[in-house]
């Protein structure tokens, strides 16, 4: 599939901060749009429905499993997480940039879908900075933290896997790794149209 729009999936452990870089960039950039995901896990927080997820019980999510509704899903700390196609593909036929925020399993799903996606893998500076992100965070009960960690050697052990990694030490650095890595993307997507144009063939270059 050719669309406009560039697709990004960020990855990391729980806690290791894509939410705060993904919004961050966000912030700056309002050319790079959110995917807003299915999941069968209760809203925490603040969360609202539509807003940071759309909250569905489990006959819902296997409904929209069975009628092939999702790009992407997979079971993450005991819940279902899915991507519709719908999130992603309407908003990047419109020429936007998409970032999902997915899981390892759903990145290299994606990575099959769309060949040109950039997937980039977020890693805590060390595991005591990962727990006390977590709990400093103060949304997660001390079982749901200690599922979380478990599961953070697995995730992490992925990101050789992805076209990016970096390292959330800094905050600022970070950042500015991911605008990095989303404006190399656009003048690397601009060139291979340029490539295709009247204006390379009127160099005779290409
Ligand atoms: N570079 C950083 N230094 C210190 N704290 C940070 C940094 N980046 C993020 N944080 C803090 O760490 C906590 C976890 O960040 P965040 O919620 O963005 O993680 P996440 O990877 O999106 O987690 P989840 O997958 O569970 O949603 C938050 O309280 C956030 O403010
Ligand atoms: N494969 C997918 N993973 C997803 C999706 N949406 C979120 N996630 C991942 O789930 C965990 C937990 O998220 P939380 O909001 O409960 O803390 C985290 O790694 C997310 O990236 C999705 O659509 N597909």
């Amino acid at each position: 599939m050719d669309y406009p729009g560039n697709l990004f999936v960020v990855s990391a452990p729980s806690g290791a901060g894509k939410s705060s870089l993904v919004n961050a960039l966000m912030e700056l950039d309002s050319h790079v749009q959110p995917s807003v995901s299915h999941t069968t896990r209760a809203p925490r927080g603040q969360e609202k429905h539509g807003r940071e997820y759309y909250f569905v019980s489990q006959p819902e999510f296997d409904a929209m499993i069975a009628s092939n509704a999702f790009v992407e899903w997979a079971q993450v700390h005991g819940n279902c997480y899915g991507t519709s196609r719908r999130a992603i593909e309407e908003r990047m036929a419109q020429g936007a940039d998409v970032v999902l925020e997915i899981d390892f399993q759903g990145a290299l799903q994606i990575k099959q879908v769309f060949a040109n996606a950039v997937l980039v893998f977020i890693l805590p500076p060390s595991w005591e900075e990962l727990r006390s992100r977590l709990e400093r965070r103060g949304e997660d009960t001390e079982d749901v933290i200690e599922k979380r960690l478990t599961n953070a050697a697995q995730e992490m052990a992925q990101a050789c896997k992805f076209d990016f990694v970096i390292i959330n030490e800094v905050f600022e650095r970070a950042l500015f790794d991911l605008k990095s890595i989303v404006h190399a993307q656009r003048l690397k997507y601009a060139a291979q149209r340029c490539s295709r144009s009247d204006t390379f063939a009127s160099l005779g270059i290409c």
